[in-house]
């Protein structure tokens, strides 16, 4: 057999990544079978880590006052945002619609252990980062295969960390890396809904490609 893949696997692979979409507010009530929660959360076990850490926990919530709480941390949190941006910025900014934690039928924290292995790990010495790079690899991972399932995932990061461990009774050592929302969906949106709605688009690939060295100039 060979190793590579039919024309139609290979399509497959970029049908998933070219319609993954961050979802927050196309979400169903309809429950997710265990045994799809299962397959997605097997595929993001098997991320890639440095020095095979597998550094990854998973907090799978369905309690609805643990997402009413997670949904308060955000909703402090989305004010200072807010706050951040002046005029028309500020108006456009607080239309979007950034998450969808009490209507998707899971949430989703996926955690960083950063201790373990020990303290010296296979590739991590220099770089001491890569532990929670290995946790974003499953969280990419859990999204495409949740994308090929028919499954939204919608990611959340306007939290204060300290605020979401102390609600999901995260231990000091661990860091929450993830907040998804997931569950079936509508529709999945044709592009980035930060796209559509006007805050922001998608660079030009050639203006970040640069050959051999780093190249001075601005993208887009
Ligand atoms: C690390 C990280 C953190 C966040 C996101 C993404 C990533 C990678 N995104 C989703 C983000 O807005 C989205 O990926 C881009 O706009 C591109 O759209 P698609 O993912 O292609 O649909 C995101 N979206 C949102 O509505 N609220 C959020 O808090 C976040 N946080």
């Amino acid at each position: 057999m060979s190793d590579a893949f039919t024309a139609a696997e290979r399509e497959a692979l970029y049908k998933a990544i070219f319609s993954r979409r961050d979802v927050r507010g196309q979400f169903l009530p309809d429950p997710v079978p265990e045994e799809i929660l299962h397959r997605i959360l097997e595929a993001a076990h098997h991320a890639p880590s440095v020095g095979f850490m597998q550094p990854w926990n998973f907090i799978v919530v369905t309690d609805p006052a643990v997402k009413a709480a997670v949904h308060a941390d955000f909703q402090a949190a989305n004010e200072e945002a807010a706050a951040m941006f002046e005029g028309e910025r500020r108006t456009l900014y607080s239309r979007l619609k950034l998450e969808g934690i009490r209507d998707a039928p899971i949430n989703l924290c996926i955690t960083c252990d950063r201790e373990r292995s020990g303290p010296v790990v296979l590739g991590r010495t220099h770089m001491p980062t890569m532990d929670l790079y290995s946790c974003v690899c499953a969280v990419q991972n859990l999204w495409l295969a949740a994308r090929a399932e028919g499954l939204g995932v919608g990611w959340v990061s306007i939290l204060h960390e300290q605020a979401l461990k102390t609600t999901l009774g995260i231990p000091g050592r661990i860091v929450p890396v993830a907040y998804l929302c997931l569950g079936y969906v509508s529709h999945f949106e044709a592009g980035p809904e930060l796209e559509s709605k006007g805050w922001r688009r998608r660079l030009p690939l050639e203006s970040l490609v640069f050959r051999d060295r780093w190249e001075d100039r601005e993208p887009g």
